[in-house]
């Protein structure tokens, strides 16, 4: 799979841009600030309909705009196909595949599978469980596309359970010992554990599959020094033994009834996988809170180099884009890192100096400066 062509229209920083990009590697330089990040940001967004660095899209159109453009041509299997979304800040996005409209904007997930290593990636390690969740919901969707939709109705209940709860709570504050009305949590119960299994059980199934490229690719970044391993952990103890649906779904029922004087208490949703992890170690250490500034940046690095190796061998070759990675290794990981990703079918790299890139992986160049990209070499 190769992006052939890359058009921005109100996005971020370019007013209008067109980038024609080839298969092997292609170095996008310029000094800071001039909108390198901005075009392969565009890339994940296509991949994932969410940015690397920004919870909100209003970041992403440029300022004074209104909607925000993004095209993107994919050649994969010596078919084209291209997707274009128009991002519209507090609205849904419209979306079109192949030049029709789709319905929802989630049905252009899968078109592009693409790999994204950014220094946002440290956060993976160090940051909150939320981060890592992402990482693992949007790598089961590049695999398994209707995982979107699995994952959407999951939210969907999250939250309007979340608010159910939270208006009770609310009303008990207020009104003494009315406790409001939760007459309906039992339905939202049984919809929570029916969508909470499927996507309990695809996560699951993904981390058996990850684990081994993970401790692998950790060996190979950091030359042997520690072993990383990853574990799924859940708030359902019975998700640690079985990845099947039907006992998944029949333990978050009953871990809902027990846990249900908490969340009323509570006023919120405690059982469920939006309250999961993926515990990282480093040995016999957990990698947050332990692990130094390199180890970690190598464990970030192995989590996509691992998610890389993982598509690859379900057949589907992702793009890989290393966004101003290079500048942060020192010059053994630098060489390393090359010698892994040397051979993907499609490769952008951004950095502001040239010479931080291993010679190796200086294929096609392209000079950004503000508002313009052009090819220079
Ligand atoms: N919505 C927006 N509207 C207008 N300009 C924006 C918008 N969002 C970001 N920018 C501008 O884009 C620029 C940042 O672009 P980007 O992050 O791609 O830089 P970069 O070339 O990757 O820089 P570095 O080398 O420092 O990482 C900033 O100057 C910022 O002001």
């Amino acid at each position: 799979m190769h992006v052939r062509r890359l058009e921005l229209v109100d996005f971020r920083s370019y007013e209008r841009v067109v980038v024609d990009l080839e298969p092997g590697a292609s170095v996008l330089v310029g000094p800071n600030g001039v909108g390198k990040t901005n075009l392969v940001e565009a890339l994940g967004y296509v991949a994932t309909l969410g940015s690397h660095r920004v919870a909100t899209d209003a970041p992403l159109v440029r300022m004074g705009a209104g909607a925000a453009v993004i095209r993107c041509e994919i050649v994969h299997g010596g078919r084209e196909l291209l997707v274009e979304l128009e991002i519209v800040p507090g609205k849904a996005n419209r979306a079109r595949l192949g030049r029709s409209p789709v319905r929802r904007s989630r049905d252009v997930l899968g078109a592009l599978r693409l790999v994204l290593f950014a220094p946002e990636d440290l956060e993976l390690v160090r940051g909150d469980p939320a981060e890592r969740r992402r990482y693992l919901d949007d790598l089961l969707v590049a695999r398994l596309p209707r995982f979107a939709g699995v994952r959407a109705d999951y939210e969907r209940v999250v939250k309007q359970r979340n608010a159910l709860l939270r208006s009770a709570y609310l009303a008990r504050k207020t009104g003494g010992n009315r406790g409001g009305d939760l007459s309906t949590l039992d339905v939202w119960d049984a919809h929570l554990a029916r969508h909470g299994a499927e996507l309990l059980a695809g996560r699951l199934a993904l981390v058996g599959a990850l684990a081994p490229h993970v401790t692998k690719a950790y060996d190979a970044v950091a030359a042997g020094r520690g072993a990383a391993g990853i574990a799924y952990r859940s708030t359902l103890e019975a998700a640690d033994t079985t990845p099947d649906r039907a006992a998944l779904e029949a333990g978050l029922a009953a871990a809902l009834a027990a846990a249900r004087q908490s969340e009323v208490d509570r006023g919120m949703t405690l059982v469920g996988p939006h309250r999961d992890d993926l515990a990282l170690t480093l040995g016999p250490l957990p990698a947050k809170g332990y692990a130094s500034h390199g180890e970690s940046w190598s464990y970030a690095l192995a989590l996509r180099l691992a998610a890389y190796d993982l598509l690859r061998a379900d057949g589907i070759e992702p793009v890989l884009v290393l966004d101003d990675v290079f500048a942060e290794l020192d010059n053994g990981r630098r060489e390393r890192l090359a010698e892994l990703v040397g051979s993907a079918t499609q490769m952008l790299v951004t950095c502001a100096v040239a010479e931080d890139v291993p010679e190796g992986l200086r294929g096609a160049r392209f000079t950004v400066s503000e508002g313009a990209v052009c090819r220079a070499g």
